[in-house]
């Protein structure tokens, strides 16, 4: 095990010191120079500094230039709010919702982020700054547990707000052996091998977690299958920052072509990067750790955290819809085939889900709602998470359609830059009202979002980042009130056949808002009832992750 000699000491002095180095919303400068610490980051089998590594080079590059719009002239009161008494603003990101307009401000400012960044970067800190919210909400709950637990959730959104910080999330177990447990194995999960008065010592692994090199902190915590643990050393919600002694994180694969900038427009610039987090023997401080042992208390508490962060998922897919819809209309129209029927048959499917993607959000504003911690919240987002999480893939498909071959046969830069190709270039390679440079350009931004690998993993993002979709698809159905249509019609069929003439007709009153069981923060109890839905016999599937 390793050395503990005094490790509160040393963790607290990190955290103390950041403290007292408050700054509020983040310059991109303050957010590249965070990074430069001790934090152990291996990409490829080798261990890499995330300030100048080049295959980081372009999201560090996005990231600095999205913290710097919070101190744009032109978006600084959108995206920040002044904090009364001190002498710097704070990211809304981190607001505590109260009331309507608070609730708005947050939206427009998650709005910014995702549309800034053309709905490719899932994990902008106003993603998990928004599951920070959720811990300070569901604080009363914690502190049933123990008052400390409490006080910390209080304190830890706090100092994330001061610090404006970005934060990873670790939820899953290590993809080992789902048709077992940690009680049969103990490195099936994260675990608690060591605890006292000053804190714990947990060993195991989590997989995945997304930005984690370009994170300042991991939130750990637990899906409501994953908390439904057998012994309580497997339940534990905690944070610490990416440096901490132990913690070791092993990139995926690096997506971006930096070097390629020009065949690669998205890729190069949002590989937000995926991370296995190994914990060897990492010791958490009192005062970082939100909950130990209660899985009820894990369980119930999953989705008060994510109310507000999957609302800003919906928000990132319907900005990311809106660029494959502008895409795919540019490409058909560079290739002159928007006219034809079946191609805008295409473009108007893909149209479709812009608008669902958007009326769903009008939707999930118009049923805002008071949580028991006192914040206003979002209306469900189970609908439209499993709505995005089956279509995402669909509105690539259509982009793949439109492209066909154009999508992987356009000039390279270098192509475009060689005197003897250019004249050819020109002749065979321009589109329709579009010159071969433009063209090429474009075409790469379609394979970027659909066929790259870096389009892949925005594919299965999609799909996987909210869990598992059966498992979601259950749940929303087992919570959909069925009950008036279903009196109506069992009323209906209890009718003696033949119906007698001139029978009155029903003039029940309709029901139509609202259909969901349990409001959007309190939906717990009823996933509760459904937790082993028979998808596959004694396995313990995966739920909504984010
Ligand atoms: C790009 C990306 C980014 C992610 N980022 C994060 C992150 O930042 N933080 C984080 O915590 N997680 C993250 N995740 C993980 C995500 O939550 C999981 O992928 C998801 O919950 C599914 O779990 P799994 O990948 O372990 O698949 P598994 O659970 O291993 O499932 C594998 C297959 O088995 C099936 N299966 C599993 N259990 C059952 C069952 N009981 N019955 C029937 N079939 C079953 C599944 O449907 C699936 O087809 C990310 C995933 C992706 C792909």
């Amino acid at each position: 095990m390793r050395n503990h000699s005094n490790p509160f000491t040393s963790l607290d002095y990190q955290l103390e010191m950041r403290l007292d180095h408050a700054h509020g919303a983040l310059t991109g400068q303050a957010y590249l120079d965070s990074l430069d610490d001790n934090r152990e980051v291996w990409l490829d089998g080798q261990r890499v500094r995330v300030t100048e590594h080049q295959a980081y080079a372009g999201l560090r590059n996005e990231m600095a230039r999205l913290y710097d719009l919070q101190h744009s002239d032109a978006l600084r009161e959108q995206m920040t709010v002044a904090v009364p008494d001190a002498s710097y603003r704070i990211s809304h990101s981190y607001t505590l919702p109260q009331d309507d307009a608070q609730l708005d401000a947050k939206w427009a400012n998650s709005h910014l982020w995702m549309q800034n960044s053309w709905g490719q970067l899932p994990r902008v800190p106003d993603f998990m700054a928004n599951v920070v919210v959720g811990l300070h909400d569901y604080q009363a709950e914690l502190a049933k547990v123990d008052p400390q637990f409490g006080a910390n959730a209080a304190h830890y959104h706090a100092y994330c707000a001061r610090h404006d910080l970005s934060i990873t999330h670790a939820i899953g177990d290590p993809q080992i052996d789902r048709s077992s447990g940690p009680a049969e194995s103990a490195d099936l999960a994260l675990r608690v091998i060591k605890e006292t008065p000053e804190g714990v010592v947990i060993r195991g692994a989590k997989q995945l977690a997304t930005m984690s090199p370009f994170a300042h902190e991991v939130l750990i915590y637990m899906s409501p299958t994953f908390a439904m643990r057998e012994r309580p050393e497997f339940v534990i919600w905690c944070a610490l920052p990416m440096q901490a002694p132990g913690l070791r994180i092993m990139c995926r694969e690096a997506l971006a072509r930096p070097e390629n900038s020009f065949s690669h427009p998205f890729a190069s610039r949002y590989d937000e990067q995926d991370a296995m987090l190994f914990f060897d023997d990492v010791f958490v401080p009192r005062n970082r750790i939100f909950l130990l042992r209660d899985s009820k208390t894990a369980f119930e508490g999953f989705r008060r955290l994510n109310a507000w962060s999957l609302y800003v998922g919906q928000i990132r897919f319907y900005h990311r819809m809106r660029t494959t819809l502008a895409v795919a209309a540019m490409v058909s129209d560079s290739i002159g085939v928007s006219s034809f029927r079946e191609v805008q048959g295409k473009l108007g499917e893909l149209t479709t889900y812009v608008e669902m993607a958007r009326l769903a959000l009008l939707g999930m504003q118009q049923e805002r709602s008071r949580t028991a911690g006192g914040l206003l919240a979002p209306g469900s987002t189970l609908g439209p998470d499993t709505f995005a999480a089956q279509f995402g893939t669909r509105a690539s498909e259509i982009l793949r359609e439109l492209g066909a071959s154009g999508l992987l046969m356009q000039p390279s830069e270098a192509d475009l830059a060689t005197p003897e190709l250019r004249p050819l270039l020109e002749r065979y390679m321009r589109g329709k009202d579009i010159d071969v440079d433009r063209k090429s350009r474009l075409f790469r931004m379609a394979w970027d979002l659909t066929c790259d690998s870096y389009g892949m993993r925005q594919e299965l993002y999609e799909r996987w980042n909210r869990g598992d979709l059966a498992r979601n698809r259950i749940a929303l159905f087992n919570q959909f009130d069925r009950s008036e249509i279903g009196q109506r019609i069992l009323d209906e069929i209890s009718v003696p056949a033949p119906l007698p003439a001139g029978r009155e007709l029903h003039a029940a009153p309709i029901q139509l808002d609202r259909p969901l069981r349990a409001a959007a923060n309190d939906i717990a109890p009823a996933l509760a009832a459904h937790m082993n839905p028979p998808l596959s016999p004694a396995i313990e599937g995966n739920q909504h992750e984010q």
